[in-house]
């Protein structure tokens, strides 16, 4: 699950400080040599990954870097200090590219990479550089290098770290429209959701993070049952699970049971997703049952830390807010790709749980591709923003099929079974 996260900031390395030019004056040596010093160098705009971030959320705030500028040289050979560098970190997988051009900077996918972006002015020599043998005396000194200036325009492919879970109605979309500026639609019927929501949510103390919001599970969704692949498949990538329990518990459901039954759901899905950690939300607290059905929660089971909400007030999300930012900090990076993986584009591969994929043989190399899950394949990778949808319809080339074609022995017009397939978006 991924969105496109871009910021476009201005960046400008340190100039280089100017060389001195000075002679020596010292008691009882009238004519001193030069003594100028060398200026320092101005100080490189420096990206570098850090893992706590997840998102450029800092960098809206904060659209120009300026790193210092390198200080004068001084008398007595003395050089200026150098200017620091203006290290600005970003999450892993962020892309750093001239905003003029396009031109791709730096590509920041390992752990504490570095990529110089501008770099600073060198320092100006003083004019005790420039003595020679015919000339003792220069007066002459440099002047410091300018500092690169660059418009760069910072990308991040962003993945969800939080999923919002539970049954139909209980109010996710409430929650991440409270918390995020996202606007997902809302409204008192089951299934309002159906493709996933993404929201930037900032926590008060500086950290951030991307929250998604997913459709409604029902029973049996591990089976399949009401588009639950499609559902749960959404949530294997996000780190951290909040759970969202109705505790008004409208439709005659009852809490204790449903937070049982998604958990199940959860457990039965291929991947596990029971072993993620989670916030588990109490919503609805305004209704009539609510505190009722809370201490039968409680009593049910006394070892869940859960959070009463009114989502729809704004009442009580903060806590949740700070534990799923606490959450995130203990529990591994999901890796955006690995460094073998990386092509042209990223790439990104599909295993099929459900019936596999057929591969209709056209001949001459041409071949289709058809089956019940692909589409939720590639919109996974592509998610429902404007851009994915483009880069979805126009740029995607699927791997390895002419392959397995070969390897299956298949004759032209003969269809093939697929269960798993990569595939790519090209620039
Ligand atoms: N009384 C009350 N109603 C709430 C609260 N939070 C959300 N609701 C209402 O519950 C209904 C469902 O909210 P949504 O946020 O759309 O629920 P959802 O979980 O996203 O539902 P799906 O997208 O269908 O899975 C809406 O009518 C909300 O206004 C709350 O704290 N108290
Ligand atoms: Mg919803």
């Amino acid at each position: 699950m991924q969105f496109i996260d871009r910021v476009k900031i201005k960046v400008k390395a340190g100039d280089g400080g100017k060389g001195m030019s000075s002679f020596r004056r010292e008691k009882y040596v009238p004519f001193g040599g030069p003594s100028g010093g060398d200026g320092g160098k101005g100080g490189d705009i420096v990206f570098m990954v850090d893992e706590g971030k997840s998102t450029l959320l800092d960098l809206r705030y904060n659209r120009k870097v300026v790193a210092p500028n390198g200080v004068n040289g001084k008398t007595k050979k003395m050089h200026g200090a150098v200017g620091e560098d203006a290290v600005i970190k970003v999450p892993l997988g962020t892309i750093v590219k001239d905003a003029e051009t396009g031109r791709i900077l730096a590509d920041l996918t390992r752990k504490n990479q570095r990529a110089i972006i501008c770099k600073g002015g060198k320092g100006g020599r003083g004019n005790f550089r420039f003595k020679t043998s015919k000339n003792t005396a220069p007066t002459y000194a440099e002047k410091g290098g300018l500092g690169e200036v660059k418009d760069v325009e910072v990308e991040l492919k962003v993945l969800a770290d939080v999923g919002l879970v539970g049954y139909p109605s209980v109010g996710k979309s409430t929650l991440l429209s409270v918390v995020s500026a996202a606007k997902p639609e809302i409204a008192d019927y089951h299934f309002t959701t159906i493709q996933p929501n993404l929201g930037m949510v900032q926590v008060p103390d500086g950290r951030s993070f991307v929250m998604a919001d997913l459709p409604g599970l029902i029973d049996g969704a591990a089976q399949g049952k009401g588009l639950g692949h499609q559902f749960l498949r959404h949530i294997e990538r996000c780190r951290v699970i909040i759970h969202v329990v109705d505790m008004g518990a409208q439709d005659g459901r009852d809490p204790v049971q449903d937070y049982a039954n998604i958990n199940k759901e959860l457990e039965e899905y291929q991947y596990r997703l029971l072993e993620r950690p989670q916030v588990v939300v109490a919503n609805k607290m305004d209704l009539d049952d609510a505190e009722a059905n809370l201490a039968r929660f409680k009593e049910a089971y006394p070892d869940v830390e859960i959070y009463p909400t009114m989502t729809a007030l704004d009442e009580g999300l903060e806590p949740i807010i700070y534990k799923a930012a606490d959450l995130l900090e203990v529990t591994p990076v999901f890796p955006l790709y690995d460094e073998e993986e990386k092509s042209e584009g990223v790439l990104y591969k599909y295993e099929g749980d459900k019936p596999p994929f057929k591969v209709h043989n056209l001949g001459n190399g041409r071949w289709k591709l058809t089956g019940e899950e692909i589409e939720t394949a590639f919109a996974m990778a592509t998610l429902d923003t404007d851009e994915g949808q483009q880069r979805f319809a126009r740029k995607m080339r699927v791997l390895g099929v002419d392959s397995a074609l070969r390897e299956a022995g298949a004759a032209d017009g003969d269809t093939i079974e697929l269960a798993e397939f990569e595939f790519e978006f090209v620039e």
